[in-house]
């Protein structure tokens, strides 16, 4: 083994476990057909199959045809939604599209009764959210496009001409979808084409499953890309990114895919699909042959299969996490209690800690409750009324809690800035 080796077999099991879910995937699905509505996607490689999951640490994990470029198509949506929440906040981007899933095709009319497309993941919704980014011209709002989405990859990302004109000559149905947007009063444009072509454009930008993995990993890490350490948008578009795309990610089947996967996600008629573990890793994957709802047959069964493997669904019990309280030290003499806080202190954290506070107390005669916060990492908002109506309730009853060893935001956070 040379040096140069070492690194890569660290990560060595993660690959494993990825080629041999691959394998077993490639062998149990086979059916699917390859998009043909746009005729230049007709000539994708029906066995092309690839994987990649890239942690918010930056380290990615592939197997198969994980570097074999495609275009992107719909799973640029959830990208240009966070860029125009980012830029024009989430409620201006709701005045013009909903965020309620349609049960419906990707290709569906739909405006709900205000006039709004139902998402912005359905072709009619992205086209709106298209139209919103702001820019003089159509040329203008691409290259804003192809920016944005090239920091959320973190390379230049490129644009297949072929496939572009070829979704331009016959993209018909998305320019009446537009013209209905438009007539409606949702589309941000009184151009048709400012909207459609921009968004054809989008939709040809070429990507592999490592740059859709890392895409995804930058909206897990709270819209800082993992490598480049860029900050392509805020927390707040993240979550909201998120959140549209854990409900209507996979149109018609979104609710199949957060039963049985349960992680965000957003798929494209090229065959790509991306998938969020929030606050984890981003996974790309890519097999062209579609089910009937237009999502990748292999890729949603690939996903299924992780989700089982790797426990990756947003619903799975967490059995037993650690306790917040990692040592309680009486000082009988001094009249002292010192309780140890560690790591993320949620809400349950927060029961606990009062928990153990109370029981401690009733035992001891102690005047006095140290609450040592130094290997707390997060205080969350709900954990921070909890402990601080506590130190409250506690005071009135003659006790002093005194929080020490904490970084002075974490203690401003709950209000115990002043109890050191
Ligand atoms: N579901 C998709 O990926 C559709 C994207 C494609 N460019 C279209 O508008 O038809």
């Amino acid at each position: 083994m040379s040096a140069d080796d070492r690194p890569r077999l660290l990560g060595a099991a993660v690959d494993r476990v990825l080629a041999e879910t691959l394998r077993e995937v490639a062998a149990d699905v086979t059916e699917g057909t390859v998009a043909d509505y746009i005729p230049e996607l007709a000539d994708a490689d029906r066995e092309a199959f690839g994987v990649t999951i890239a942690s918010v640490l930056g380290r990615s994990y592939g197997a198969g045809d994980a570097d074999a470029p495609f275009t992107i198509q719909s799973a640029s949506k959830p990208f240009v939604y966070a860029f125009a929440c980012e830029e024009l906040g989430a409620d201006a981007v709701h005045e013009r599209v909903g965020v309620e899933p349609s049960g419906e095709p990707f290709n569906a009319i739909s405006l709900d009764e205000r006039g709004r497309p139902e998402n912005p993941f359905i072709n009619a919704g992205a086209i709106v959210t298209t139209s919103l980014v702001p820019a003089a011209d159509a040329d203008e709002r691409f290259r804003r496009i192809r920016d944005a989405l090239s920091r959320f990859a973190g390379r230049e990302l490129d644009l297949d001409d072929d496939v572009h004109r070829s979704e331009a000559e016959t993209g018909h149905r998305n320019r009446a979808l537009a013209g209905l947007a438009l007539a409606a009063g949702s589309l941000a444009t009184d151009d048709v084409d400012a909207a459609t072509d921009p968004y054809f454009r989008q939709c040809a930008l070429r990507v592999t499953t490592a740059d859709l993995a890392l895409m995804g990993a930058t909206l897990a890490n709270g819209g800082v890309h993992p490598i480049t350490r860029d900050r392509v948008i805020g927390e707040r578009a993240a979550r909201d990114t998120l959140s549209v795309m854990a409900t209507c990610g996979m149109y018609d089947r979104s609710g199949a895919w957060a039963f049985r996967v349960g992680m965000p996600a957003k798929s494209g008629v090229g065959g790509g699909i991306v998938a969020v573990r929030p606050g984890e890793f981003g996974v790309g994957v890519y097999s062209p042959p579609l089910d009937e709802a237009g999502n990748s047959a292999r890729g949603v069964a690939m996903l299924e299969a992780l989700s089982d493997r790797f426990g990756l669904h947003m619903f799975d019990h967490i059995v037993e996490p650690v306790s917040p309280v990692a040592e309680v030290d009486v000082d009988a003499a001094a009249g002292t209690v010192t309780f140890d806080l560690r790591g993320e202190l949620d809400f349950i954290a927060a029961e606990q800690i009062v928990h153990d506070v109370g029981r401690v107390l009733e035992h001891t005669d102690a005047r006095v409750v140290r609450l040592d916060f130094g290997d707390v990492t997060v205080v969350a908002g709900i954990a921070e009324q909890l402990l601080g109506e506590t130190a409250a309730a506690a005071e009135a009853a003659g006790i002093e809690v005194h929080a020490v060893g904490a970084p002075d935001r974490v203690l401003e956070q709950f209000g115990l800035a002043d109890r050191r």
